[in-house]
């Protein structure tokens, strides 16, 4: 059977930099990946070239074998891939509901023709949202559900990350990448999320996950399986266990690889 994604020598340079080397990545339906490397190994640029963020210099991207190589980030985000940032990118003085409903824009017919002509469709399409937004943050902590008209920047920083969570989910993507999700957490709600993403993953058999995390008990409670990088090259593929037994990822973490 296909992969979901599927990625072959896809790489991106920035000038002289090469920041994705040539990598050859695959993503079965409903399998989670943890990708880890040192600072810099090309995490995030792989994530940004995912979605259409920056245009990767030469490869293939495929996902559902679609061809999304180069695709603009709207483009991507319709065939399903959706994505939460290192840093928040939650807008503190909007409702969770406004956040929320950023990630659906794509999904949605907002037109002013809609508007004005289709007054019916448009609130149905407003409702369900609602719905949806509701159903979502009621699994992660029906606090957020009560609360949804209410700005985001009144809640915990881990609430904070569950709504971002939720507007990455509320499109119904078939991959999400989360880029750090422990970042700026304590350990008790760094655990208290894990929790809820392998709630989650149970309800959401299909979905896929890319995680990128540097907290290694994070990755090993989550993935089923993991790649390394390093200066943009994949050099590590396989089990946790069998991770933190590699040499060439012990050399990469201790300095000195190259
Ligand atoms: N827009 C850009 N312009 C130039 N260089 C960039 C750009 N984005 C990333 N890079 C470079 O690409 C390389 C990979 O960076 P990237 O942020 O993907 O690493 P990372 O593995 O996510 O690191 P970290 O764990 O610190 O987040 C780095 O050398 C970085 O400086």
């Amino acid at each position: 059977m296909s992969p979901l994604l599927a990625c072959s020598g896809l790489t991106m340079r920035f000038g002289g930099l090469t920041a994705l080397d040539a990598l050859d990545i695959r993503v079965g339906k409903g399998e989670t990946i943890g990708l880890v490397g040192p600072n810099g190994s090309g995490k995030t640029t792989f994530f940004n070239v995912l979605t259409g963020l920056y245009k990767p210099s030469a490869g293939a991207v495929q996902l559902a074998e679609q061809d999304l190589f180069a695709r603009s980030a709207q483009e991507i985000g319709r065939a399903g891939v959706a994505r939460t940032f290192q840093r928040s990118r939650l807008m503190l003085d909007q409702t969770v509901f406004d956040n929320i409903a950023l990630g659906a824009l794509g999904r949605l017919d907002l037109s002013l023709l809609s508007a004005l002509v289709l007054r019916g469709r448009f609130r149905r399409q407003l409702s369900e949202l609602v719905e949806r937004a509701t159903a979502l943050t009621r699994r992660f902590n029906p606090q957020i559900a009560a609360n949804l008209f209410k700005p985001a920047g009144s809640f915990t920083m881990i609430d904070r990350r569950r709504i971002e969570i939720c507007r990455a989910l509320v499109g119904a993507p078939r991959l999400l990448l989360l880029d750090e999700p422990s970042a700026g957490m304590t350990h008790e709600e760094t655990r208290a999320l894990m929790d809820d993403l392998l709630a989650f993953r149970e309800e959401m058999p299909d979905l896929a996950i890319v995680l990128v995390e540097h907290e290694m008990d994070v990755i090993r409670r989550i993935s089923d399986r993991c790649i390394v990088l390093n200066f943009g090259k994949k050099i590590f593929e396989g089990p946790f266990d069998a991770l933190i037994a590699d040499r060439e990822v012990q050399t990469a973490y201790l300095g000195g690889a190259q």
